[in-house]
Order: structure tokens, then C-alpha cells, then sequence
């Protein structure tokens, strides 16, 4: 079995939507996968209609296959300090057209304000390693976990896209989508990432430098948070640019002329397009940008989100005894 789904980006791209089916008949709920986590939580009728503004909620009520499993709780919070809970129920779930009967589908019964004031989003569907879910007292499995052993291959794709739509795709690795070759890497997924070590990092068309930091592929993040000191070489080459911790970041006048930021996996090496490092204006007239690279101090590791990862083709492979992460251009 293998399959495919839309991923279509809000506004600057700040995260990207899957439709996703939950339910018979299926309620179709659009869900931000995000291989920083792994849990599948939904907004439901569980939860206070002051909580919800726009999103579609999941009504295990409408579902025959819904089944509550008695007891189980939910809470998680991420890196932004956004923060959901709730109950959970199993049912079945299609993404692309790969279905589980027996998905664990974890209904909100709170969630914070970042969540509540974003309409389009109605939940996550967590690709991390089923070691970091959240449900208690049993822990429960994600979706790729599921389903894994009746795919094609074991691995699933994200190809991201700049202010366009792009696809996840599930258990095959589409030839069309990429060009040249797929470099893989291993992971470590002792701490429930998809962590790996960038081989190095260049600015624009300075020398590369080859000195390796460890980050994880992050699908639900945004931007790419990278060591301190590689991002200060990078701001170095901006004019203008300058870290103003009442914006959170760096940022910059939005007509720079941004350089390109170039990263290693092994011994390839993958360019983000300067235009992809100005993320979004940080005032009304559009003089001052937000920068799409920033510093991952105080985190303990670098997060490859979206302003990565949509510059490649990127593979989740868990196919064999490691995991591994495969790159290639597009
Ligand atoms: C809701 C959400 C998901 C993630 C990445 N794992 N962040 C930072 N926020």
C-alpha cells in the first residue's frame, strides 16, 4: 500500500495543512504533520466552544467505529509553548488513501490561545518516533507506526514548497519528484527525533565550512534554528541586519538582498534560496522582515524546520534497523 496527500501552506508558509479522514463515514479534518512529535491530536466537540474559531472539530458522537479508550490522557507542549490535552478515542484513520482502523485519535478537551486563534488548524498528526507520545497511562502509536508494516516501504516523503502546495507521500519514494541523487544519513532516534548531523554549512558563495552540528528534521516547525554562531556569520552578511530580542530574532530591512544559506548531508551539499531566508514582516509597512534562520541557543540541538526542508526532497526512512534520512535536490 502506499499513498499521498496535499500539504498546502498558511499564510508565509508558518506551517502547512494535510487533509486527513477520521471516522465512518469520515469527518475530514486538516492536520499539521509534524515529524517533531507524535502524537495525532484533533479539535472535538469535546472541548468549550469558546476554544474553537473556525476549526473543524472531530465528533467521535457521528463516528460508529469511534471507540473511547476508557482512562487515557493527553497533554503536550511544544517548543513554541503552545499546549493541547484531552482524552483519546481509537478509530479509523486515511491519509492519502493509507487507512488504519485502529488509529489512537486524541480529542481535545483544551487548547492554548496560538491554537484556538488559528481557524485553518485542526490539529497535528505527529510523524516523530512513538517513544515521545504523550497518552497516558499507555503510551499509544503514531500513524507511520501503524501502518508502516503494510506499506510498500516502510518510509514516508515530505516535499515542502515555497508559498505553493506540496505532498506527503507514504510508503514510496516518487522518481518525479526530485532530481540527481538521494543522499541518506543516519538518525538517532534515542531521544524520539529525527536527529542527524549536518555535515557543515556555507553562506552565499563563501567556502564551505565543514564543521558538523546535530539537528532533527522538524516538518512542524517553521523556521531553521541553527547554532548561534553559524547564524551570526550569516546576519554578518546582510546589511542592515540586526538581533532584536523584542522581535525574538534576527531581523532585517525587507528589500535585503538575502545570500543563500547552503547545508551538508555527508558529503552533498543543499542550497535554501536567500528569498526563502525572508520569512514575514514583523510591522505593517513591510520596512522590517523576520529571518528565516535563527538561533537554536537554550534548545540543545538545531531544528531543520520548514525554511530547510522545503529547499529538498527529504525521506523518513525506517525501512531498516537504523533509520535514516535521505536528501535530495528537487
Ligand atoms: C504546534 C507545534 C509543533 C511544533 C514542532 N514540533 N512546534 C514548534 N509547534
Amino acid at each position: 500500500d502506499s499513498g499521498s496527500a496535499r500539504a498546502s501552506p498558511e499564510q508565509y508558509d508558518i506551517q502547512y495543512l494535510t487533509p486527513v479522514e477520521i471516522g465512518t463515514p469520515p469527518q475530514t479534518l486538516n492536520l499539521d504533520v509534524d515529524s517533531g512529535s507524535s502524537d495525532l491530536w484533533v479539535f472535538s466537540t469535546e472541548m468549550p466552544a469558546s476554544s474553537v474559531k473556525g476549526q473543524a472539530q472531530y465528533d467521535p458522537s457521528k463516528s460508529s467505529t469511534a471507540k473511547r479508550v476508557q482512562d487515557a490522557t493527553w497533554n503536550i507542549t511544544y517548543g513554541d509553548n503552545s499546549y493541547s490535552e484531552g482524552i483519546v478515542y481509537k478509530d479509523v484513520v486515511n491519509v492519502g488513501g493509507v487507512s488504519f482502523d485502529a488509529q489512537a485519535v486524541e480529542a481535545a478537551t483544551a487548547v492554548s490561545q496560538t491554537f484556538t486563534t488559528d481557524a485553518n488548524d485542526d490539529g497535528l498528526l505527529g510523524l516523530a518516533f512513538s517513544t515521545i507520545n504523550t497518552v497516558q497511562p499507555s503510551q499509544e502509536k503514531t500513524f507511520f507506526d501503524n501502518v508502516a508494516s503494510e506499506l510498500d516501504a516502510a518510509l514516508w516523503t515530505a516535499d515542502l514548497k515555497y508559498h505553493k502546495s506540496g505532498c506527503y507521500d507514504f510508503g514510496v519514494i516518487d522518481d518525479s519528484k526530485y532530481t540527481g541523487q538521494i543522499t541518506y544519513t543516519d538518525v538517532d532516534s534515542s531521544d524520539g527525533f529525527w536527529m542527524f548531523d549536518v555535515s557543515g554549512y556555507g553562506i552565499g558563495n563563501n567556502t564551505f565550512q565543514s564543521t558538523s552540528f546535530q539537528g532533527i528534521a522538524d516538518t512542524g516547525t517553521t523556521l531553521a534554528m541553527l547554532p548561534a554562531q553559524v547564524v551570526k556569520a550569516y546576519y554578518k552578511q546582510v546589511r542592515g541586519a540586526k538581533l532584536d530580542n523584542s522581535q525574538g530574532g534576527y531581523v532585517f530591512p525587507c528589500q535585503a538582498n538575502l545570500p543563500s544559506f547552503v547545508y551538508g548531508v555527508g558529503n552533498a551539499r543543499y542550497e535554501i534560496p536567500g528569498q526563502y531566508i525572508n520569512y514575514a514582516p514583523v510591522d505593517n509597512d513591510g520596512t522590517t522582515c523576520f529571518g528565516g534562520i535563527q538561533s537554536d541557543a537554550g534548545i540543545g540541538f538545531a531544528i531543520l524546520g520548514d525554511i530547510l526542508l522545503k529547499s529538498a526532497f527529504v525521506v523518513f526512512d525506517a525501512s531498516e534497523n537504523v533509520p535514516r534520512l535521505g536528501f535530495a535536490k528537487k
